[in-house]
């Protein structure tokens, strides 16, 4: 698959612009780290990549033609964890993926193995039964990163997906999304810089709804002759010449 932004600007109404004029292709296989600042513009690009905002102007093209004439093919498979998302708190977490998974799976049988599936991929055998308001708040963004990963999508975008969880439950996730990503497109957003080096294999770092950085993690540490991506992302929207 093959995702091309073409001169994509979004502006809010009564708002300043969130992208300016951003051209970036994405192929699958590929873990794009998206990184940047708080206001970057990371939000607004996902919410345009699932077809939920409309541009200002330019255009998104999905294996060659326009995302909006694909929506619903884009949104049978896409896989998506918004930074917000409403779970449904007197639901158990099965309950949640069984209505989650009548919407992405084509029929009950497919539905239950899928539910069984990222249940065990997120470690959430245990809370099969517990209702969504009882979870801790990592467990409840485990539940949703499970919700996303329902019918095996081929396009995967994760907004935060790691916030509120644990040191260890972080790792787990990483290698999980390197996993996913070996045979899929999976677009990651994050603050965490720890999240992007070991699994990303492309990175997109945007500030001011401009992007300053797309290429592999390695080729920015050495840009900036940087021991850690951390100093090379903080020399880049710094704008210094090296950390
Ligand atoms: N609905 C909206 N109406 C007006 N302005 C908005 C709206 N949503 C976002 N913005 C503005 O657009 C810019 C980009 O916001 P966006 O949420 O895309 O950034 P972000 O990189 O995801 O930030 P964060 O990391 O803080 O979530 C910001 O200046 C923000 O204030």
């Amino acid at each position: 698959m093959k995702i091309e932004l073409k001169h994509l600007s979004k502006t809010y109404p009564h708002g300043k612009a969130a992208l300016k004029n951003i051209d970036l292709t994405l192929a699958s296989p590929s873990l794009i780290g998206l990184v940047g600042p708080n206001g970057a513009g990371k939000s607004t690009l996902m919410k345009l990549l699932t077809a939920n905002l409309l541009p200002t102007s330019g255009e998104i093209l999905k294996d060659g033609s326009p995302l909006i004439k694909q929506e619903k093919e884009l949104k049978s498979g896409l896989g998506y964890l918004p930074q917000e998302f409403g779970l449904f708190e007197d639901l158990t977490t099965t309950q949640f993926l069984d209505y989650m998974a009548a919407i992405k799976c084509p029929d009950k049988k497919t539905a239950k193995d899928e539910i069984d599936r990222v249940i065990a991929l997120t470690h959430l055998q245990d809370k099969q039964k517990a209702k969504i308001r009882t979870l801790s708040g990592g467990q409840k963004q485990r539940v949703g990163i499970a919700q996303s990963l329902l019918g095996d999508p081929e396009l995967l975008i994760f907004d935060e997906p790691t916030v509120g969880l644990d040191p260890a439950e972080r790792f787990a996730f990483r290698n999980l999304f390197a996993e996913t990503a070996k045979n899929r497109l999976v677009i990651l957003s994050t603050h965490i810089i720890e999240d992007v080096q070991p699994a990303c294999d492309h990175l997109v770092v945007l500030n001011g709804g401009e992007i300053l950085y797309t290429g592999t993690p390695e080729s920015l540490m050495a840009e900036k002759h940087a021991a850690t991506l951390e100093n090379a992302y903080m020399a880049l929207v710094n704008g210094r010449a090296s950390a």
